[in-house]
């Protein structure tokens, strides 16, 4: 048997020989530094694989340790150690309660006060109720802290009326009256379940007021006799711990009279646990508790009866075997709600579990569903579906769809837009280019033993595939971050991470673009919210941050849960602060930041949802300024497939929730295509802009004049100009000089890292036949084969998900499996060089044009190489009043705004755009909504492009014949 690394290796060298004998920059070879590090990981990680299966246990490397300025940064007890494996909140919230004082913020926050003492509660009963009689007698209030008394203070005399729904529940007129018209077919649908004794799911889309929904059901339940709790008997709401205190609020604000008690440490009820249980109980009060909790009291909260019990954020459930899942499937109350914004977010299994638990029975056992009509509709949802398949998958989502609809009520913000009146909102993925640097290591990890050994036919059976694949995608993720998320692994001491370039933003492709999105938006006078996946990137971001004397706030699983409301209130008051910074799964859930208006998610999650319900935080009722939210993707790498993941979770969502007719264009993903970096193409399209080909923007350059930074727009014209002038000539001259030695120059880079790969894989037949025995079962495999859906849950929902997945699969495998990999130790500490020439003239060029502005040099470098594709491709469109930008390869985007009210937001976002496609590396824009919610037209339109093409050649063909 051949050793086929050793073979592979072989195949390396003799094409970087042969490469480097025809051209050296025709084919971007790794450079030595990059193949070592990737070594060295690799080999790490391949003892930790060994290490595991003997040991039975399995500790990740190192986690990268907080870095400068500790003060700043969290404590060593949080969830570093899972940092591309996202924990949940609740690993969050326990975190949270081993923080000390680390986080700068948090000072000097005033706590919010429960019920949960009894004293506390008589005490704010008191000042409500003299409030109110001040009210009363027209007397001035300064600030009314509830509803009614807003109510009054407004004039209304009518507040302690009620009005009453069919069959006699009672809604205070105060709250009726303020609820929004979609709220109260809301009410009204909550009431009608509560009649039938049924539990029910109210999905609206974030932001829309289900809370406030919610409260006003169970505010009218608790002054109606009906039933036998004589309305409203004690309840439990679960919540994650980021938002429990927001309930909290919105009690106290809309039903001042009900007692509401935070069950956790960091309530005001001191003592036993079980006391307070008894005394909400007794007093049919509200019980706020968090998932954890929930778990952790089950056994106390299930020794008594209770009314209803509520899940807000109830997607938490999707995953049923969980131990959250389990235990709130142990209430017996036929009153469950389940409140969501995204009731399905990765698969339809999920949309069961939800349904197990507040319609038990409803959608039959898990594996009937499964069977029967979650496996069908997904199989038929792929664009490569057969046309039974497709068939078959649309009667079964029509039929799953009438199921599910009197149990579930869903409005989108579009729908309701006329009663909310919510301002625009602007929404783009920006496909960034990585750094040379970055390109470099992910092509020097996608050559090294981990992803070879994924690949190769040797490590075909078995689950260690699994592992593997788990552990290489969150590498790249990693890499795609920042290269130090990925060189820290290599650092045998921490002194390097002292080193002022450690973290540094011009390293890294998507912090360049956030350089230049911060730097734009506070000289606009907007505010951000940027989102991470990662504490450790957080981290970076804050250094960032510290560097440009930006303030800002940070909230992740460091702040302690009754510090978070104020945190939160403190950015949306106080407009001093530029950016908030969080965790995507800390402040994406549940809260209202609508201080900022612009959104940054610095990271894709494999969940489209997690991603939405951070960017909804901004854009939401009580939001009065337009929002842009700039969803980050490293071109070509890992995130562009994650991201293509979401679109096509999307639409599933969508068959299901939305219209079972919906058609997708994304095909099944192979574990290969997982594992490449797909360069962009001549015209500069990724991949998925090339599957959204028919969304092409254009800047446009009158807009420019109209923009309220005219002055800046004019510069960054001129600039561009001047720019362009030099890349011409650069151009030139290495078009010159490149012809003169090769013309494999003009060959598209994507193809040749295809190739190469290809050569890497399948190597030729003429030199080794007998080689060519990569088997394509493995690498052709889907990636669902390899990574179920439920796995993808799960590496959300578990934080020690990779330690056990290792530790199964592992313990497991059968040792055939493993294969031996050889791979070098050493450590060549050759440095990545720029490309000669065009890099420095150009960044010389750039520094005497605008000096004060800091700019990536690689970036620059990399727009200045795109000016010279754009120059010698011809322009296929150039209406007058719009010309392409020129450092862009490609933009997408077709929304028009025809609004005049809307023009200074597209003025500042065109404005952002133009100064991105100049200056930062952004390849490409996608405009999200549009890519995720009208795949079908897309399809439709590519159909149509082919049809007509087939009939012009066809017409050619007859004519052709005739002479
Ligand atoms: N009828 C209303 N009158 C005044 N404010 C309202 C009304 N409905 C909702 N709001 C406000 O809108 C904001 C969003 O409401 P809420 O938090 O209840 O939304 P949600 O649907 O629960 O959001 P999420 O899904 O993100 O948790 C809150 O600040 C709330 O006070």
């Amino acid at each position: 048997m051949v050793d086929i690394n050793k073979y592979l290796e072989t195949q390396l060298a003799l094409a970087k020989q042969k490469s480097e004998f025809n051209n050296s920059r025709s084919i971007p070879l790794i450079s030595q530094k990059s193949k070592s590090v990737a070594e060295i990981i690799s080999k790490k990680e391949e003892k930790q694989f060994k290490k595991n299966k003997s040991a039975k246990s399995y500790s990740k490397p190192r986690a990268i340790q907080p870095i400068e300025k500790p003060d700043t940064f969290e404590s060593k007890d949080s969830d570093d150690e899972s940092e591309y494996i996202p924990s949940c909140d609740e690993d969050e919230e326990i975190n949270s309660q081993l923080m000390s004082s680390s986080t700068r913020t948090k000072n000097n926050l005033k706590k919010i006060i429960d019920d949960g003492a009894k004293t506390l509660y008589d005490k704010r009963i008191k000042v409500w109720r003299e409030k109110l009689a001040t009210a009363l007698e027209n007397k001035i209030i300064d600030v009314p802290t509830s509803a009614d008394i807003q109510y009054i203070l407004e004039g209304n005399k009518d507040f302690d009326k009620v009005y009453e729904l069919q069959n006699g529940l009672c809604v205070p007129n105060y709250i009726w009256k303020q609820l929004f018209k979609y709220q109260k077919t809301g009410v009204k649908w909550l009431w009608e379940l509560h009649q039938v004794q049924s539990g029910g799911l109210l999905g609206d889309e974030m932001g829309l007021g289900k809370t406030v929904q919610i409260i006003a059901f169970l505010a009218a339940l608790s002054i109606t006799d009906f039933g036998s709790w004589g309305g409203l008997g004690p309840s439990i709401i679960v919540a994650p711990a980021t938002v429990i205190y927001q309930w909290v609020t919105h009690f106290h604000f809309w039903c001042p009279s009900l007692r509401v008690s935070v069950l956790h440490n960091s309530g005001s009820h001191n003592g036993d646990h079980n006391k307070l249980i008894r005394d909400i109980n007794e007093s049919h009060g509200i019980l706020l508790i968090t998932y954890a909790g929930i778990v952790k009291y089950s056994n106390d909260l299930l020794s008594r009866k209770w009314h209803y019990i509520i899940l807000d954020e109830g997607h938490k459930i999707r995953n049923p075997e969980t131990q959250i899942s389990k235990h709130v499937k142990k209430f017996k109350t036929p009153h469950k709600l389940l409140i969501t914004g995204s009731p399905m977010q990765n698969s339809l299994q999920e949309l069961w579990s939800l349904f197990d638990f507040m319609r038990p029975g409803l959608l039959g056992t898990y594996n009937t569903f499964m069977e029967y009509f979650a496996n069908p509709i997904t199989q038929g949802g792929y664009a490569n579906a057969t046309e039974i398949q497709e068939a078959t998958a649309l009667e079964i989502a029509i039929t799953l769809k009438s199921i599910i609809t009197p149990y579930m009520l869903r409005r989108t913000k579009s729908e309701v837009q006329e009663y909310i009146k919510l301002p625009e909102k602007n929404e783009q993925v920006l496909f960034c280019a990585l750094s040379q640097e970055q390109r470099d290591l992910y092509m020097g990890y996608l050559m090294g033993s981990t992803v070879r050994s994924i690949l190769d036919k040797e490590c075909r059976y078995g689950d260690p595939l699994r592992a593997r694949v788990l552990v290489a995608l969150s590498t790249l993720r990693k890499i795609c971050n920042h290269p130090d998320l990925y060189l820290y692994e290599i650092q045998e001491d921490d002194a390097q991470i002292l080193d002022e370039n450690f973290g540094h933003w011009k390293r890294c492709g998507k912090m360049t673009v956030v350089n230049s999105l911060l730097k734009i938006w506070q000289k606009q006078g907007h505010r951000a919210l940027i989102f991470s996946q990662s504490r450790v990137m957080l981290c970076l971001l804050e250094q960032y941050l510290q560097s440009q004397d930006f303030k800002y706030l940070k909230m992740d699983g460091g702040v302690t849960i009754s510090q978070r409301q104020n945190m939160i209130k403190t950015f949306n008051e106080n407009t001093e602060y530029l950016v908030f910074l969080s965790t995507t799964r800390v402040g994406g859930l549940g809260v209202n930041l609508t201080g900022a208006d612009r959104v940054i998610i610095y990271d894709p999650d494999w969940n489209p949802a997690t991603d939405n319900q951070a960017k909804e935080r901004a854009w939401r009722i009580g939001q009065q300024r337009n929002v842009t939210v700039y969803r980050l993707v490293s071109a070509g790498t890992i995130e562009e497939k994650i991201y293509q993941r979401q679109i096509f979770k999307h639409f599933l969502s969508n068959k299901i929730l939305i219209d079972p007719n919906q058609k997708n264009v994304l095909t099944t993903s192979t574990l290969q295509g997982l594992f490449t970096l797909d360069e962009p193409n001549p015209e500069g399209d990724t991949e998925t802009s090339s599957l959204f080909k028919n969304s092409k923007v254009y800047a446009n350059k009158g807009k420019e004049k109209n923009s309220s930074t005219e002055s800046k727009s004019a510069i960054s014209k001129r600039k561009m100009e001047a720019m362009k002038k030099m890349a011409k000539e650069i151009s030139r001259r290495i078009t010159k000089n490149i012809e003169e030695k090769s013309c494999l120059i003009q060959e598209d880079p994507r193809e040749r890292y295809k190739k190469k790969r290809e050569m890497l894989i399948n190597p030729p037949k003429i030199e080794e036949p007998e080689i060519n025995k990569v088997d394509d079962k493995v690498t052709n495999a889907t990636f669902e084969s390899i990574m179920s859906e439920l796995d993808i849950v799960n590496m959300h929902t578990k934080e020690d998900y990779e330690k056990k997945l290792l530790e199964d699969v592992l313990n497991k495998a059968n040792d055939n499996n493993e294969a031996e990999l050889t791979t070098e130790s050493s450590f060549a500490n050759t440095d990545n060089k720029n490309v000669g020439i065009k890099h420095d003239e150009m960044n010389e060029f750039v520094n005497h044009l605008d000096p004060p502005e800091p700019s990536s040099s690689k970036s620059v470098n990399d727009n200045a190489l795109l000016e010279k594709k754009d120059e010698k491709r011809p322009k296929k469109r150039s209406p007058s009043s719009e010309a392409e930008i020129e450092s862009l390869i490609a933009i997408k985007k077709v929304k028009r705004n025809k609004s005049r009210t809307n023009k200074k937001q597209k003025d500042d976002d065109d404005y952002v755009l133009s100064k991105l496609f100049a200056k930062a590396s952004v390849k490409t824009a996608l405009q999200h909504d549009i890519v995720v919610g009208l795949a079908e037209k897309e399809k439709r339109h590519r159909m149509k492009e082919e049809a007509t093409r087939k009939a012009k050649k066809a017409l050619r063909a007859i004519k052709f014949s005739w002479k």
